[in-house]
């Protein structure tokens, strides 16, 4: 029987199974005027953030997709067109449109080559990314194959050196197959937070850590509610996360022929909260790398790491949470619910 949001919503402690967090979430979607295949996708991608613990991508994202979808700056309706431009390439314009339905699109043809080729690269732009970037490349890592994907996004980190921002948060995400167990998998913003931490820090009326940004004067400041209302973040690891993020910007944006995090322009879209960038996936399939197997050989790197005293790779804290998601459903606050039960219109 298919799942449906009424049915699996237990009153007392709001817990859902993840089918029927997709289910509602893809319900909001399409109320705010995506089709059922963008719906399908940016659903599965958020109910999975929100299932692994990832929670600054999860649920807490709908109200401002939803804000986005209303002042028609996303077209919730676009349909990618897919260019097969060279035998390791794959171009693709997103219309204006979410990245994952991009991404879902050119995904066969992305394989096929990578798997003859050994490697393809693909470049999507005019797409918009307001997710989580480790379910884009996860499921290549349990193909068999390795995965590498940057996304830029809107001005809001002072490069080092600098003094106002420029860059975006910038994510970069990695995955590769190992011979016993889940693929290994890092995700991580390029800024010393992510934009979306900031907002749940703010919301809960927490400080932050030392050193993830500035007030509006440019001076350290751990409020996150002066980085919001005219501050900025910083990149991690001073000249080194900054650097990251520079090459973010120009794979993502000048490689794909996406916008650059300072150019995008909310002013005509009030509510919009995402901005239109461009995403680059790189894909190699290791079968065609010489040596021992890929799986095997970095089973023995983990091996080695665990035997260096190394609890916790990356992943893991999200796998534990996933195992413990799929056994004890998806725990949501009672009003976090009802929002978006109200927002599906239910
Ligand atoms: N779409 C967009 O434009 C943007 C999206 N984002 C998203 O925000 C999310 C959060 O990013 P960020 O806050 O930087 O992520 P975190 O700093 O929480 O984690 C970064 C990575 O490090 C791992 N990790 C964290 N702590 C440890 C530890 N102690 N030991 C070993 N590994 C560890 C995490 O694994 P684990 O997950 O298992 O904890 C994860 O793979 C990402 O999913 C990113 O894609 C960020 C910026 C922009
Ligand atoms: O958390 C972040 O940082 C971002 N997430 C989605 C869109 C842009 C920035």
């Amino acid at each position: 029987m298919t799942a449906s949001p009424e049915m699996a919503v237990s009153s007392a402690n709001s817990t859902l199974d993840f089918d029927s967090l997709v289910l509602l979430l893809e319900r909001i979607f399409v109320r705010h005027g995506t089709s059922a295949e963008v719906a399908r996708a940016l659903a599965l991608n958020c109910a999975g953030a929100e299932r692994d613990g990832a929670h600054s991508h999860g649920v807490f994202r709908i109200p401002g997709y939803v804000s986005t979808l209303k002042s028609g700056w996303v077209n919730g309706q676009a349909v990618p067109v897919v260019e097969d431009v060279a035998s390791g390439f794959v171009r693709v314009d997103a219309g204006n449109g979410f990245a994952q339905p991009a991404l879902a699109a050119a995904r066969a043809l992305l394989v096929e080559k990578a798997r003859s080729a050994g490697i393809a690269v693909l470049a999507i732009r005019n797409s918009h990314h307001f997710a989580a970037l480790w379910p884009d490349v996860e499921p290549f890592a349990y193909e068999g194959l390795v995965a590498l994907s940057v996304v830029n996004s809107m001005t809001c980190v002072v490069p080092h050196g600098a003094d106002r921002p420029l860059f975006g948060t910038n994510p970069i995400a990695f995955a590769a197959p190992r011979a016993d167990g889940d693929p290994i998998v890092f995700d991580l913003a390029t800024s010393a937070i992510a934009h979306g931490d900031v907002q749940i820090a703010a919301r809960k009326g927490e400080r932050l850590p030392a050193g993830m940004g500035v007030d509006g004067l440019g001076q350290p400041t751990q409020d996150p509610k002066a980085i919001l209302e005219g501050g900025a973040l910083l990149p991690f690891g001073g000249h080194k996360g900054s650097a990251l993020s520079m090459m973010v910007e120009l794979l993502a944006a000048a490689l794909t022929g996406g916008n650059f995090s300072f150019e995008f322009d909310w002013k005509n879209h009030p509510g919009a909260k995402t901005p239109w960038t461009g995403q680059l996936l790189i894909v190699i399939d290791p079968s065609k790398a010489a040596g021992q197997s890929f799986a095997e050989r970095s089973q023995e790197l983990v091996r080695q790491m665990h035997g260096v005293g190394l609890k916790r790779l990356p992943g893991d804290r999200r796998h534990h949470q996933r195992a413990k998601s799929n056994a004890d459903g998806i725990q949501l606050d009672a009003d976090t619910l009802a929002n978006l039960r109200e927002l599906a219109g239910i």
